[in-house]
């Protein structure tokens, strides 16, 4: 008993609106679902007559009272007593039955119902399936009812179960009333299949066809129900019992079938699920009966297929197996699928030679491909190689051609032919006759064959087309799939959905984000100076038109870098054409070479990015002209302008040109001086650090990362350093979103950690975890400031005490001695007293009458439970202490 509560408490019964439902008065939680029905399409308001079917406890009958008109006709009937409320008539009746039907006409005379509730629930644990359909059952009642008192116009609320039934009842609502709309409020668990419909708009139809209210034409279901009354001959134990008497048109409810049937059958598990006996009354039947493969055994369970086991069936179905194998019922089936077959027709040996042909040059087209998409994967190889620096277009060109052009540096073939020495001597017909001997391969091929060739690179084309095609719509079957699963997940989880946004506060949008506010910083200035706003818009213009880049990334960068008026035109033409990647990282090489001798490859690597391109090219490009690389007066420079910057914004004049030039301005803002770093800019390097000056270091790769920094171990440029990994330079655009998340999720930097670090943090969550928390640190304050209250107090007294000349010496120590030990002891607690929310108490809210000190409410189930375990917990004493004696 005990264990069914914790159940059904566990399960959350004893949720948010039970509580409610007690603290305001309600008989029932269910009484919110009606509140929050009715708030949605507010039909009690404008009621003057409501009939609840199903009403006990009376849930709904209080929230209808509470919600109609006063004087409003409530009526409420339930299998049930439902304990009166005040304006509310109640009987107690099987909504299914004819007097119940009768009754509610009584009470009704002449009125008809504007509204009419059903929240019927035959509960009685029996098994969900069973349960459903009884629910829908009871639906139809209560529509047949509603159908006979609501007026034209009316509302009908109903409660329907999730099951194979839902559909065909929201089709008879939609018959009758113009609106229906399902719904599931709040306050209905989401564990429960239940979810309400709201009819509204009764279309009131003089004649309605009895059909549409009988359950047995609704929920008809011939094939499941013939199903159901299959024996499952793999768990014959397992009786279905059918009380649903005689199908329609069959009243017998002993089946036969002759033997020889069942041997003939295609499908004997039905046959043997279907009948209850195998008769051999048919000639061919009694020659089997007599047969030596007709057992006793045999007989005996063709008498009775109901009462057979598992192992009876199988026999049964062995010994059809045999029989067909005898009579050749197989073999027989097997020739004429193979004589339904279409007739091959004999190939001829031009065919023959033709199908060869097509296959080798399947084949060869395969190969083909194979060693396209071999060289496409060592392309991105390279490309991907090139993206971490880890080699340099020179070197790919030799790469490549090593790789790809083999002959022409075919070493062997020149020291065979002297042909070496020629070209020492400059002789460069060789290379010509190398590529005549090309020609001549290819003079050598076979003119049909080189057709073919043709052909096989054609289809070849077409078959790397729609492999493009269906790689394309792969891709984004994959992508809406991945949105549905994560928008599904983000509606029932929860934790999901707070992960998802606490990603979108986290996520780091690159330079967008400074994109945006710098753009907004943009619009202010403009409106402070409108001059500089018309050159800008020219400088825009330039821009576009410049802009051609396909790649919209590089676009948007490129328009900012023209924009900029003090742009050199060296820089100018070297970013217009950096429309391909190749082309991108030549300018990142040559920049290497530039700088190669101030600054180490990985530094060359970090200024080469993008945000830094223009003011390193910039500062390059001047101290080029000035004759002068020195790396300490490009930085001399940069801070000189930031700190300029930073005394006045905007005022002084050459300030506002900068602010005007998007691109310096941006520059500003990625590379801010140290100081700036450290006071907390907005960007998010600085918010980082902020945080970690206000908390102190929180991971362990930080401490690390610090503790390397203090011990001089490492310095900033090494960590820089380290940060020139595969990671950094990881190109997600156009990567599905699946994938990134997926990535996000699992391909995680792994930084190295010491275990002294390690220690550290562990000390510091210690100590965090020590600290109390603020509720309690004030209880404590609270109780050593009235302590300090009471001992100053008795002090007091004790001075009083001392100062009484009546007292005699011994009195005032014991007096004294008293008052000091009362004042020193803290006071005992007061025993919690239990109130049951019950009689007078129920619905208080507050301290109940009459009760003084410490109180808990309780409701009678809760104290009940309490007593139980208290029991439980006692008996389990007796049973140990038994156990021990
Ligand atoms: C969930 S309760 C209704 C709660 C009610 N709406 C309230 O707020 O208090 C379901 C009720 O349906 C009643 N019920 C089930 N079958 C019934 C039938 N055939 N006739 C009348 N009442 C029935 C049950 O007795 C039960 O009280």
């Amino acid at each position: 008993m005990g264990k069914a509560r914790e159940k059904k408490n566990s399960k959350g019964r004893l949720d948010k609106y039970y509580h409610l439902a007690k603290e305001q008065g309600y008989r029932a939680r269910s009484a919110f679902k009606l509140i929050q029905l009715n708030k949605k399409f507010n039909f009690l308001e404008k009621s003057r007559v409501l009939i609840d079917l199903c009403a006990a406890p009376g849930g709904w009958l209080q929230v209808a009272t509470k919600y109609m008109p006063q004087s409003s006709l409530v009526i409420g009937v339930d299998l049930v007593a439902i304990k009166p409320i005040p304006g509310v008539i109640t009987f107690q009746d099987d909504i299914t039955t004819e007097r119940c039907r009768q009754n509610l006409r009584q009470e009704m005379k002449t009125w008809k119902a504007d509204v009419v509730l059903h929240d019927g629930a035959p509960n009685v644990g029996r098994a969900w399936v069973q349960d459903a359909f009884t629910q829908s059952e009871l639906v139809l009642v209560s529509l047949k009812l509603a159908t006979e008192f609501l007026a034209k116009g009316g509302t009908f609320v109903t409660k329907v179960f999730r099951s194979k039934d839902y559909n065909k009842l929201l089709w008879v609502f939609q018959q009758l009333f113009r609106k229906v709309e399902a719904t599931k409020p709040p306050s209905s668990r989401n564990v429960s299949a239940e979810i309400f419909v709201v009819c509204r708009d009764f279309i009131a139809p003089k004649k309605i066809d009895p059909r549409i209210l009988d359950p047995k034409s609704v929920f008809d279901d011939v094939g499941a129900e013939e199903h159901k009354k299959m024996t499952d001959i793999f768990k014959p134990e397992k009786k279905n019992r059918h009380r649903d008497g005689y199908e329609d048109g069959d009243y017998t409810m002993h089946k036969t079938i002759d033997a020889m049937e069942f041997v003939r059958t295609q499908d004997p598990i039905t046959v043997l699920g279907s009948y209850n006996e195998f008769t051999f009354n048919e000639e061919e039947s009694r020659e089997l009966y007599k047969r030596e493969l007709t057992t006793e055994d045999v007989k005996i369970n063709c008498k009775d297929l109901k009462v057979l086991g598992k192992g009876d069936f199988k026999t049964l179905l062995k010994w059809r197996a045999a029989l067909r194998e005898e009579y050749k019922m197989d073999k027989k089936e097997e020739d004429k699928a193979k004589n339904a077959l279409i007739e091959e027709t004999p190939i001829d040996e031009d065919e023959l030679l033709e199908n060869e042909l097509i296959n080798l040059t399947k084949e060869e087209a395969s190969k083909k491909k194979r060693e396209r998409r071999k060289a496409n994967e060592k392309k991105m190889k390279l490309i991907q190689r090139m993206q971490l620096n880890m080699i340099i277009p020179t070197d790919i060109a030799l790469d490549d051609g090593g790789a790809a052009d083999e002959e022409i540096f075919n070493i062997k073939k020149i020291s065979k032919d002297d042909s070496l020495d020629k070209l020492h001597a400059g002789d460069m017909s060789m290379a010509d006759e190398f590529a005549d001997d090309d020609d001549l391969n290819d003079v050598k091929v076979d003119k049909n064959l080189r057709g073919r060739i043709k052909e096989m690179d054609m289809e070849m084309e077409e078959n790397l087309d729609s492999d493009e095609e269906y790689e394309r719509d792969l891709e984004t079957q994959m992508d809406e799939a991945y949105s549905r699963y994560k928008q599904s997940r983000s509606e029932r989880d929860a934790k999901f959905r707070a992960k998802q946004a606490r990603d979108e506060d986290d996520e780091w949008n690159g330079f967008d984000d400074k994109k945006k506010d710098d753009e907004n910083r943009d619009k202010k200035f403009d409106s402070d100076s409108e001059s500089e706003s018309e050159s800008e818009s020219e400088s825009d213009s330039e821009s576009d038109s410049d802009s051609d880049s396909d790649d919209e990334t590089v676009k948007k960068v490129k328009v900012k870098k023209v924009k900029a008026p003090k742009q050199p035109k060296k820089l100018e033409i070297a970013t217009t054409t950096s429309n391909s990647l190749m082309n991108d990282l030549g300018e990142k090489a040559a920049l290497t070479k530039k700088t190669a001798s101030g600054l180490t490859t990985a530094a060359s690597m970090f200024f080469d990015q993008d945000i830094f391109q223009d003011v390193a090219l910039d500062e390059l490009v001047d101290n080029e002209d000035n004759e002068s690389s020195d790396d300490e007066k490009v930085i001399h420079e940069q801070s000189r302008k930031r700190k300029r910057s930073d005394k006045d914004q905007g005022a002084d004049t050459e300030a506002a040109e900068d602010d005007s030039d998007f691109e310096i301005q941006q520059t500003e803002d990625v590379a801010p001086s140290d100081e700036e770093m450290w006071d907390g800019g907005e960007d998010e390097n600085s918010k980082a650090m902020k945080l970690a000056l206000e908390n102190g270091l929180t991971t362990v790769e930080a401490i690390t990362m610090a503790k390397q920094l203090a011990n001089k171990e490492k310095t900033v440029e090494d960590f820089i350093d380290l940060g020139f990994s595969k990671e950094a330079f990881r190109d997600k655009d156009g990567l599905p979103e699946w994938f990134l998340d997926d990535e996000k999720h699992h391909n995680k930097p792994n930084l190295p950690v010491t275990k002294e670090a390690m220690n550290l943090l562990r000390e510091k969550l210690k100590a965090l975890d020590a600290r109390p928390i603020k509720k309690v640190a004030e209880a404590k304050a609270r109780k050593k400031f009235k302590a300090v209250q009471r001992i100053t107090k008795a002090q007091k007294k004790a001075t009083d005490i001392a100062d009484n000349p009546d007292m005699t010496e011994k009195e005032k120590a014991k007096n004294i001695g008293k008052l000091l030990s009362r004042a020193t002891k803290s006071k005992p607690k007061s025993d919690v007293r239990v109130v049951v929310a019950k009689g007078s108490n129920r619905g208080v809210k507050g301290r109940p009458n009459g009760v003084k000190g410490r109180y808990k409410m309780v409701d009678g189930v809760m104290k009940k439970e309490r007593r139980a375990e208290k029991r439980r917990e006692k008996k389990a004493k007796k049973s140990s202490g038994n156990g021990r004696r």
